[in-house]
């Protein structure tokens, strides 16, 4: 499969009151277009800083990052992030709030009839076409997450970033947008990097789980691919023998290869 993205030998230190803190070294990892990918590693192994190096947040100390064949040194709309609570725009409705998106992306591209298209086509795919014109006030914690999913697939990233997307959700809502995202995923063969604490999400999304260790100087542990057929669904994993494997290699890598957790993570 085609590589559609290159960490190469990425290291991250932060300057702090206490001195240099160096929470990443030499984390490498290529992706394959279309790929889902999960980070998973216990609190503060620098999960969200491999994600926010990727999304142009931040600058790598060392080593680099490729997005089809160009270095990433700042934000792109090539790259869209959703993150574990919602950030839409309060004083906007949802429709504007994906609007906002599209307009910047889009803008002297589309059409404003194209626009519209796009847009309500998006808000259909995670199922809130019904909500057009509600304010984030008016609507609940999971159909705000659909809307910042909507928003991030609406800009046509050739990378979706996602931290601990459904984190803040009940287990119910979090089971509805894991199947949304599965559904979305196989029909845009979209690319996804997902950080995630929740080892079922892990196995039943992605095609590889990337393990970290532990900090300071966290880095890739171990890679775990998940080679369970699509279309997934829950309901026949709780009784497949390798999905239960397969969780339980992460489990083990978590609770047994990196149970010690260092002071002040
Ligand atoms: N801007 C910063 N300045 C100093 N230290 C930082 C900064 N950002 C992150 N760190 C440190 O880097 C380490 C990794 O943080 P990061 O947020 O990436 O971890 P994480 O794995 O995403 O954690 P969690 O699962 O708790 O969200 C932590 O020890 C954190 O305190």
């Amino acid at each position: 499969m085609k590589t559609l993205l290159e960490i190469s030998n990425v290291g991250m230190t932060f300057n702090t009151a206490s001195g240099s803190f160096t929470a990443l070294k030499e984390v490498s990892l290529k992706i394959a277009e279309g790929e889902f990918v999960s980070l998973i590693g216990h609190s503060g192994c620098g999960k969200s800083t491999v994600l926010n190096l990727v999304g142009g947040l931040l600058q790598a100390s060392s080593g680099g990052i490729i997005l089809e064949g160009k270095e990433v040194s700042e934000p792109g709309p090539e790259r869209a992030i959703v993150f574990q609570n919602h950030s839409l725009l309060p004083w906007l409705t949802v429709w504007e709030n994906v609007e906002l998106a599209v307009r910047t992306v889009f803008r002297g591209k589309k059409s404003r009839a194209e626009m519209s298209e796009w847009i309500a086509h998006n808000l259909d795919l995670v199922h809130m076409g019904h909500a057009l014109h509600k304010r984030p006030s008016e609507i609940s914690g999971g159909m705000k997450q659909r809307v910042g999913i909507a928003r991030a697939l609406a800009m046509q990233p050739r990378v979706l970033l996602m931290d601990e997307p459904f984190g803040a959700l009940d287990a119910l809502t979090r089971a509805h947008l894991q199947d949304t995202l599965m559904e979305i995923q196989r029909d845009l063969n979209s690319t996804v990097i997902m950080i995630t604490h929740d080892v079922d999400e892990a196995v039943l999304l992605s095609d590889r789980i990337v393990m970290m260790t532990n900090g300071p100087s966290a880095t890739i542990g171990e890679i775990l691919a998940i080679d369970l057929a699509r279309p997934r669904h829950r309901l026949d994993l709780a009784d497949d023998p390798h999905y239960t494997q397969l969780r339980h290699s992460v489990l083990q890598f978590l609770y047994e290869k990196q149970s010690h957790i260092e002071a002040g993570a």
